[in-house]
C-alpha cells in the first residue's frame, strides 16, 4: 500500500534549517515512475542547494538528494525499460530532453533542458521520490543499499572525471580532495590502473586515501602540492578536483606535468587565475565535467558491483540532516553520510 503522505527533509529557505514534514506523495505522469527510497547519500552539492550559493538557484521549497536508492513501487503511463519491485536509483541527471544536439551524440549530461534531481525538481531525502523512467540508475536486487547510493553521485561523478583526464594505466593521476567524491576516485583510479597521489588539507583524509590505495600523499596545508608532486614523480598526467575549495584549483594545476590535462569536478563558488604562459608552452587542458551519462552509470555501478571500489559509509537518520550538513561545513566526514530512510525487508511484491 502506497501511503498518501510520507516524511521529508524540506528546505523553505535558503540558509534555514531543513524541516522534517510530511508531504504528499505524488503519483507518477507519463514515463515517471514511483520511488520508495532505502537509502540516499547526502552530497557536498546538497549544501550548495540549501545554501543557495551557486549562480543557478533551486526550486523553493526543495527537497533536496540525488543519491536515493530504492524500490520501483508505481509505474506511470508509457513506461517500459522497468518493472515494479526493481532496485533503481534517482540521479542528478533526472531527465533530457532526448533530442538535442547533446542528447543524440551521448551527451545528456549537457543538454540544455535537464531537470536535476534534489535540485529543479524534488529529490530523495524522503520516503518516496518521483523519477523518469528513462534516467534512472538501474541495479541488482540484494545489495548493500547503504553502501551503493553513493555511486549513483560521487561514485559516477568522479568515474567520469577521471577518463576525461585521459591519464592512461600506469601513468599518474593527483586526486585533490579526499571527501564524499575523493575517496571513491582514489578507487576508481586504482582500478583502472592509474598511480594515486592524493591532495587534502586534512591528515585523516589522506589516512583513509593511503588505506585506499593512494601512493603518494599531500597535505597542501603544509607544502605545495605542486612541488613535491613533481619532485617525486615528474608531475602529474591527470589531475582531478573534487575539492570545493578554488585555491585546489590553482594547485591542482601546478602539479601537472606537460601536456598533462586536468578535470573539473568541485563546485565551490568563484574562479582560479590560469597562467596563460604555462598553458600555452605546456600544452595544458582544463575540463570542466560534470556528473556522468547513463552509460557511465551503468559502468561505474560495475565497478562497485564487482567489489573494486567500495564506499566509506556512516548511516544516520533523516532527522539527522543539519547535524550532518553542519559536519560536512568543517571537512569532517569521512567518505559518505548515507541516510536510511527505510529498511529494504520492509518492501513487498503487491
Ligand atoms: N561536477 C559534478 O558533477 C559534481 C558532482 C558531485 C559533487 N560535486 C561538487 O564536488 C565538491 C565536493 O563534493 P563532496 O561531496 O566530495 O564534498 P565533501 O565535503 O565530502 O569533500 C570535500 C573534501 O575536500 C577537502 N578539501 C577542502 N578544501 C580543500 C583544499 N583547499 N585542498 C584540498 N582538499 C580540500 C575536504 O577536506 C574534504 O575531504 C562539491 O563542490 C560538490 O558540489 C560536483
Ligand atoms: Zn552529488
Ligand atoms: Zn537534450
Amino acid at each position: 500500500m502506497i501511503p498518501k503522505t510520507m516524511k521529508a527533509a524540506v528546505i523553505r529557505e535558503f540558509g534555514q534549517p531543513l524541516q522534517i514534514e510530511e508531504m504528499p506523495v505524488k503519483e507518477p505522469g507519463e514515463n515517471q515512475i514511483l520511488v520508495k527510497v532505502i537509502a540516499c547519500g547526502v552530497c557536498h552539492t546538497d549544501l550548495h542547494a540549501v545554501t543557495g550559493d551557486w549562480p543557478v538557484q533551486p526550486k523553493m521549497p526543495l527537497i533536496p538528494g540525488h543519491e536515493a536508492l530504492g524500490y520501483v513501487v508505481a509505474l506511470g503511463r508509457g513506461v517500459k525499460n522497468v518493472h515494479e519491485g526493481d532496485v533503481v536509483g534517482v540521479p542528478w541527471l533526472y531527465s533530457a530532453c532526448g533530442g538535442c544536439e547533446f542528447c543524440i551524440t551521448g551527451w545528456e549530461t549537457l543538454c540544455d533542458t535537464q531537470q536535476n534531481g534534489g535540485y529543479s525538481v524534488d529529490g530523495g531525502f524522503a520516503e518516496y521520490v518521483i523519477a523518469d523512467s528513462r534516467y534512472i540508475a538501474h541495479f541488482p536486487p540484494n545489495i548493500n543499499f547503504t553502501q551503493m547510493a553513493p555511486i549513483i553521485c560521487a561514485g559516477v561523478t568522479v568515474y567520469k572525471g577521471l577518463k576525461e583526464t585521459e591519464a592512461k594505466p600506469g601513468e599518474w593521476v593527483a586526486i585533490s580532495g579526499i571527501g564524499g567524491l575523493g575517496h571513491l576516485a582514489v578507487q576508481y583510479a586504482k582500478a583502472m590502473g592509474l598511480h594515486v597521489a592524493a591532495i587534502d588539507i586534512s591528515d585523516d583524509k589522506l589516512a583513509l586515501a593511503k588505506r585506499l590505495g593512494a601512493e603518494l600523499v599531500v597535505n597542501a596545508k603544509e607544502q605545495d602540492p605542486g612541488e613535491f608532486l613533481k619532485k617525486q614523480t615528474g608531475g602529474m598526467h591527470g589531475v582531478l578536483v573534487t575539492a570545493p575549495s578554488p585555491i585546489a584549483f590553482k594547485q591542482g594545476l601546478s602539479a601537472l606535468r606537460r601536456k598533462g590535462t586536468i578535470a573539473l569536478n568541485g563546485l565551490p563558488k568563484g574562479s582560479f587565475d590560469l597562467p596563460i604562459f604555462e598553458t600555452v608552452l605546456n600544452r595544458y587542458t582544463v575540463r570542466g565535467s560534470i556528473v556522468g551519462t547513463r552509460k557511465d552509470m551503468q559502468e561505474a555501478i560495475e565497478f562497485a558491483l564487482d567489489g573494486k571500489v567500495k564506499a566509506t559509509v556512516h548511516p544516520t537518520k533523516l532527522e539527522d540532516i543539519n547535524a550532518v550538513f553542519d559536519e560536512m561545513k568543517k571537512g569532517e566526514i569521512e567518505g559518505r553520510v548515507v541516510l536510511e530512510i527505510a529498511k529494504p525487508e520492509h518492501y513487498h511484491r503487491s
